[in-house]
């Protein structure tokens, strides 16, 4: 009890701890549905007392943050993330999302730099054939009532994900890609079931268990894929820069994928190794998967929800393409505003990450607390999306408010994280959603009830089942 409260500073105790296990009854008791619920307690009661609450997990010391800037605080100086990112490190590595802060620092600015809005830009025609893909399969489903919209959602976006990360094609017979994205399901699981198991936290329980030999299996199919390929992908580079006639690859001009952006790094500067290549590659389809088809999900629903906001969403795309049923360029993208305030809507209510973890490395100053060096802080975007500063309906689905500055505080919107290590797939996930979205509500009328959407958190926000949409044809 001495060590909790050897700094005088504290933030205050969320209820409900017993002595010695504090809070990790919850870890014992709950399912994936009962853990956004306890989520969700924990954020309102850290709302409820000014942005910071703490709780204990046996003798770790848990913090949970909703203010803005006490989040951005945290987000910027403690820029190592918890321990349990670890038990991702055997599939990633040194990815970004994995590394220590040394790596991460030289690696960071090279990817940044590396990804710039040109690259991104040649993902535009694999947005749209993806986009006209979905609509067409959706096309099923109109008229026929409330269907799981997730299930295509997702496996669409995963496909993006594969050509535009991998620049393969999923539906290539060679490639053994349902093998692999079974594996990586397989290794969320496991993820997942290691982290709400504190006693496979310590690695001398967890080598000893089935867990283990089954994530020993998934790895050997997950890295066999991606090797794989860089293997191939290098070659047919090596074979394009010996051509002297191939001046455009020469110029280094539209790269399809970020693993040969990656491989022309690594042969013309010799930034990263092969092993690193294979890590980021694989950090970036762990990091978007899943990701884009939630909110896709959930601006559906949110959308079909609200009539008038549809009929917003319809006018704007109608001044824009008139009739025509073109491709949506770059300059398309620029002017669908309220669109892109739809979005960044939908992702404030249902944030597909609601929160990220810090560990505290020294003793951090808050505006009325103080964090102590060793503890875990959880960084709640959930409470950040909600907080006060949005105004008295912070609760409401209101993409108006981001018409006007004055009533969105973009440094509070923390679905993508903030700070330093936020997320590097921002400007690509808004561009391939705000595609995607257009394709889909050029054809489809979509009616929804996000009221009974129940939702559960493994290690994302995930809904229980995408029912409770249902599409019209518009014309
Ligand atoms: C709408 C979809 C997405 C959401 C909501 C999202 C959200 C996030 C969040 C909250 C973080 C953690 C930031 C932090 O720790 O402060 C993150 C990190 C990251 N995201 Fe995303 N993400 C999305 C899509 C993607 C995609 C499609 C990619 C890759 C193509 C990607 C790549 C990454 C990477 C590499 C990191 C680690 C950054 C670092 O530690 O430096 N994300 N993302």
């Amino acid at each position: 009890w001495r060590w909790r409260n050897s700094n005088n500073d504290e933030p205050v105790v969320i209820n409900g701890y017993f002595p010695i296990i504090g809070h990790a009854h919850v870890l014992f008791v709950a399912d994936y549905i009962q853990y956004w619920v306890y989520f969700l307690e924990s954020t309102w009661e850290s709302m409820k007392a000014g942005g910071v609450a703490r709780c204990f997990i046996g003798p770790r010391t848990v913090y949970n943050i909703s203010d803005p800037d006490d989040f951005m605080t945290v987000a910027n100086n403690c820029l190592d993330r918890d321990y349990f990112y670890q038990f991702a490190k055997p599939w990633l590595g040194e990815g970004l999302v994995t590394s220590n802060r040394v790596v991460w620092t030289e690696h960071r600015k090279l990817l940044d730099a590396a990804c710039h809005q040109n690259v991104l830009d040649g993902f535009l025609d694999v947005f749209n054939r993806q986009a006209r893909r979905l609509v067409e399969e959706l096309q099923l489903e109109v008229g026929r009532g409330p269907f799981d919209a997730f299930t295509y959602t997702r496996r669409n976006a995963l496909e993006t994900s594969c050509l535009t990360i991998f620049g393969v094609d999923p539906k290539d017979k060679c490639l053994s890609y349902d093998n692999y994205i079974e594996g990586m399901e397989q290794m969320f699981s496991i993820i997942e079931y290691r982290a709400h198991r504190p006693w496979l936290h310590l690695d001398c329980i967890y080598n000893w268990s089935p867990m283990k030999r089954k994530e020993e299996k998934c790895l050997k199919t997950l890295h066999q894929f991606s090797s794989t390929i860089l293997k191939k992908k290098k070659a047919e580079y090596l074979e394009n820069r010996s051509d002297k006639n191939n001046e455009e690859r020469l110029n280094g001009q539209k790269l399809n994928s970020f693993m040969e952006l990656f491989i022309e790094l690594a042969m013309e500067n010799g930034t990263f190794n092969e092993q690193e290549i294979r890590e980021h590659v694989d950090t970036l389809m762990f990091s978007g998967h899943d990701m884009i088809a939630s909110v896709l999900l959930y601006t559906v629903l949110l959308v079909g929800s609200c009539p008038n906001v549809q009929n917003k969403v319809f006018e704007e795309l109608d001044n824009i393409f008139t009739n025509d049923d073109r491709d949506v360029t770059k300059q398309d993208l620029s002017q669908m505003t309220y669109l892109d305030a739809v979005i960044k809507e939908s992702m404030r209510i249902y944030p597909v990450v609601p929160f990220v973890t810090r560990h505290i490395d020294k003793n951090t100053k808050l505006k009325n607390c103080t964090l102590s060096k060793g503890a875990s802080c959880v960084l709640s975007i959930y409470g950040a999306n909600r907080h006060s500063v949005w105004g008295p309906y912070a609760e409401r689905f209101k993409p108006e408010r981001w018409m006007d500055p004055s009533s969105s505080p973009e440094y509070a919107f923390a679905s993508f994280g903030v700070g330093r290590r936020t997320c590097l797939g921002k400007s690509y996930s808004l561009m391939c959603l705000k595609t995607t979205l257009a394709h889909i509500f050029r054809s489809y009328r979509v009616s929804g009830d996000h009221n009974q959407m129940l939702a559960k958190l493994d290690i994302m926000l995930r809904p229980v089942s995408g029912h409770h949409v249902s599409i019209e044809m518009r014309k």
